[in-house]
């Protein structure tokens, strides 16, 4: 939290995106006793088991919610399911579907996850910071064109050039359900939340600015409208170039870095606010010597400022568990370079 807020610390804290998840075996064991993801996600003791196995097994310094973006539109009545091998499936996205939301509806459905969160802050370590999210309006919106994972995001980039007011009716769905939903967790008990933007990358000038800054800045304000001074990241993924305008134009007190960011890119963006990240995951996989050196490089070009340790994105299933206990303890013993 103090880094959040513009401090320097070291070691710098350090947690990892996805670190609840399928490359720990704890994790695996647990997720068999539900075949629904979804279902998985609003068991309120699976979900608070799964957030803690991380905290338990390395002492990361924040616990991040167990949940997935897309409960949010399920809350709203959307249709979602998750398949076996493929990932969420989204229906395709229409003025209909979009037509039946319902904000009332959504606030009930999401009941489980705001519990879990409040069991969570009770269980966790008082130092382990809980950080809640939500998915960026885009991304969640990416998925319902698309109806699947795609490598670009084609489907939903035609779909927003040929039928902007049907894209916009949808996130303009999205954006108070989110607001809502970020305010719960945070009056439950998280001391942060992020706004994960998989996908902004994919957009185009103008598209970043009405579908990845707009909505997430809509979000920021009425977040803070309720909770003043709720500290907030944003992680526009593979959006290097475009970071110092998303800040400015979205109120973020943190963003989350992909490992694509230049050095001296980051360290720019480093001296307006805190940045999160941004080891490649892959070197997690990889280990050995791409290990080290990818840690030394993080901490050698971010260490100096307010830095929070983490992944440039989710950590992989095929990711070795005892790589992860090495990250961790090269971030904590390295040497402080001021
Ligand atoms: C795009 C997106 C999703 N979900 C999320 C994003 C944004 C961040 C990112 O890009 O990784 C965010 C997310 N998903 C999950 C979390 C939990 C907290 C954490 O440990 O980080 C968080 C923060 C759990 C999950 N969400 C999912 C899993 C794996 C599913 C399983 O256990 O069967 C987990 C642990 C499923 C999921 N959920 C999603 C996809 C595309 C998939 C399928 C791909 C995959 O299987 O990894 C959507």
């Amino acid at each position: 939290m103090r880094v959040l807020a513009g401090e320097r610390l070291w070691p710098p804290p350090v947690w990892m995106m996805r670190q609840a998840g399928r490359y720990l075996p704890e994790y695996r064991a647990t997720r068999a006793n539900k075949s629904n993801f979804l279902e998985f996600c609003y068991d309120t003791d699976l979900a608070t088991e799964v957030t803690l196995q991380p905290i338990r097994r390395y002492g990361f310094d924040a616990a991040i919610l167990f949940s997935d973006i897309f409960v949010v539109p399920d809350a709203l009545g959307y249709p979602v399911r998750f398949e076996e091998g493929r990932g969420p499936v989204l229906e395709p996205l229409s003025s209909e579907l979009v037509s039946r939301l319902d904000q009332e509806r959504a606030v009930g459905h999401l009941d489980p996850v705001i519990e879990t969160v409040r069991r969570l802050r009770s269980e966790l370590p008082e130092e382990t910071t809980l950080l809640g999210f939500c998915g960026a309006p885009w991304t969640v919106a990416c998925y319902s064109v698309a109806g699947h994972t795609t490598a670009d995001q084609t489907a939903a980039r035609v779909g927003a050039y040929r039928d902007p007011a049907l894209m916009q009716s949808f996130i303009d769905a999205l954006v108070p359900a989110s607001i809502r939903y970020l305010v719960r967790q945070l009056k439950a008990g998280a001391d942060a939340v992020q706004i994960f933007d998989t996908w902004a990358g994919v957009l185009d000038d103008a598209g970043f600015k009405r579908w990845s800054i707009e909505p997430t800045r809509r979000i920021v304000e009425g977040v803070r409208k309720e909770v003043p001074d709720a500290r907030i990241i944003g992680f526009p993924k593979a959006s290097a170039a475009r970071l110092e305008t998303f800040i400015t134009g979205t109120g973020v007190d943190a963003v989350g870095l992909d490992w694509t960011v230049p050095a001296d890119l980051a360290r720019q963006v480093q001296s307006k606010v805190a940045v999160q990240g941004n080891l490649d995951p892959m070197r997690l996989v990889a280990g050995g010597e791409a290990l080290r050196e990818g840690v030394d490089q993080v901490l050698a070009n971010l260490g100096k400022g307010p830095l929070v340790f983490n992944l440039g994105h989710g950590v992989t299933p095929d990711a070795d568990p005892d790589n992860v206990a090495r990250m961790i303890d090269q971030v904590r013993s390295a040497p402080d370079p001021m």
